[in-house]
């Protein structure tokens, strides 16, 4: 199968390495690159040139970023072409458009890469929904925020310091803030709740980051036995349906609390098989490069065809997650009671409410920082 690589920067050179190292059922023909970079007899900085090339099966989309990628892909389906993206952004914003696009033109979308780096978690996904109903998933979905969190807790590192080492390993967001604040995440989360509950998820979810952590922050949380992840979470009851994402202060006996550096977990309740946990590196060039290679030679197989099936009418119900909270902060909050020296505990808060409730106290001290409790147990 012949391809075509839309972006050459981290993720793409990751594909076109496993590729030409060792994949012989597919070859990159063609790849998209800026005017100035032409260095290799497949680029073009035309378009044209990929998406007019009937030679050219599938396109990979790796450039990152809402436009030109989604007019891209929108334009290699409808000329027929297979898609492979590992840009959550642009799957986030599309993900319903796109489906629609690839049934009517009769090819494929696969999204595998958009979500846990290197982990198997879309299709597993996939796969569980066809016996069970997942009910809920809850995960570390963001490489550079568990990297910079476990260099502080581990190595006592600085966060600025630790975040321009994550860039420098290529696991951080074009702008890092998406990374930091939890929009990485956001988008994440909102691909594995379609995926997960079937749904056409709303992009309107309570998000809020790591931004404001500090070593203090998780000194304080060590003192009760508990270090923070950045999670992203959903959860599906009947007919409705609620995600959120934010930092979450878990027990030091957890998993969760166990994973370093770049590695990912994400966790995944249904119906017969249970609880499934999902382990690996979540950025980086090779990990994401080989789930974009994964998912083109399910398509040049033939054997996996995704089918991600958005039509349920769930209602978001953001009162589903309900969690209690601890703020550190020198403002002010109604309803709280001391939790230790500096931070707060606000019990049983919805997480639409909390990050209101942390936006109100930002007001007053841009530096607060809230993470909810995960129960015990
Ligand atoms: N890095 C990672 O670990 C992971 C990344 N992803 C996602 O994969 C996508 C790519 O990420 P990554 O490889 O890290 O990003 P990079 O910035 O390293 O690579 C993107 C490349 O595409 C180029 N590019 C942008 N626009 C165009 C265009 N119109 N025509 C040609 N080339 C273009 C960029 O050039 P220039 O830089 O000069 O603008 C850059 O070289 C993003 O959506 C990201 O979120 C997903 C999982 C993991
Ligand atoms: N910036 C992202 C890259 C992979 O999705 C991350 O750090 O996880």
């Amino acid at each position: 199968m012949k391809i075509a690589l839309l972006g050459y920067g981290t993720v793409g050179r990751g594909v076109d390495q496993i590729i030409s190292e060792r994949v012989s059922e597919a070859e990159v023909t063609r790849i998209l690159e800026l005017p100035d970079r032409l260095t290799d007899a497949r680029m073009t900085s035309d378009y044209d040139d990929i998406v007019d090339d009937s030679s050219v099966e599938l396109v990979v989309e790796c450039m990152g970023g809402l436009e030109p990628a989604h007019a891209f892909i929108m334009r290699a389906l409808a000329a027929h072409k297979h898609v492979v993206t590992s840009n959550k952004a642009v799957v986030a914003a599309h993900l319903a458009e796109f489906i629609s696009a690839a049934a009517q033109a009769g090819v494929s979308l696969y999204i595998e890469a958009a979500v846990g780096g290197g982990i198997p978690w879309i299709a597993s996904i996939e796969k569980v929904r066809r016996i069970d109903e997942v009910t809920s998933f809850s995960g570390i979905m963001n490489g550079t925020t568990n990297y910079i969190v476990d260099a502080m807790r581990r190595q006592g590192a600085e966060f600025a310091d630790v975040l321009a080492r994550a860039q420098e390993l290529g696991y951080a967001e074009r702008d890092p803030s998406a990374d930091i604040d939890g929009i990485d995440v956001k988008n994440k989360t909102i691909i594995s709740a379609a995926v997960a509950f079937g749904v056409n998820c709303t992009p309107d979810l309570p998000v809020s980051g790591i931004r404001n952590l500090t070593k203090a922050d998780l000194d304080l949380f060590a003192a009760h036995g508990r270090t923070v992840k950045l999670l992203g979470r959903g959860v599906r009851q009947g007919g409705r349906y609620a995600a959120a994402v934010e930092p979450v202060a878990v027990g030091e006996g957890t998993l969760e609390a166990q994973v370093p550096s770049n590695f990912n977990l994400m966790t995944l309740d249904a119906t017969t098989v249970g609880e499934l946990k999902f382990y690996g590196q979540g950025a980086g060039s090779l990990p994401t490069g080989n789930a974009i290679v994964q998912d083109v030679l399910d398509c040049a197989s033939g054997t996996l065809r995704p089918t991600y099936d958005l039509s349920r009418a769930l209602a978001y119900a953001p009162e589903l997650l309900r969690s209690d909270y601890v703020v550190r902060t020198s403002a002010a909050v109604e309803g709280a009671e001391p939790f230790d020296e500096g931070a707060l505990l606000v019990r049983d808060l919805a997480a639409a409410d909390a990050r209101a409730l942390l936006a109100r106290a930002c007001e007053t001290d841009h530096t607060s920082f809230m993470a909810a409790l995960a129960q015990e147990g």
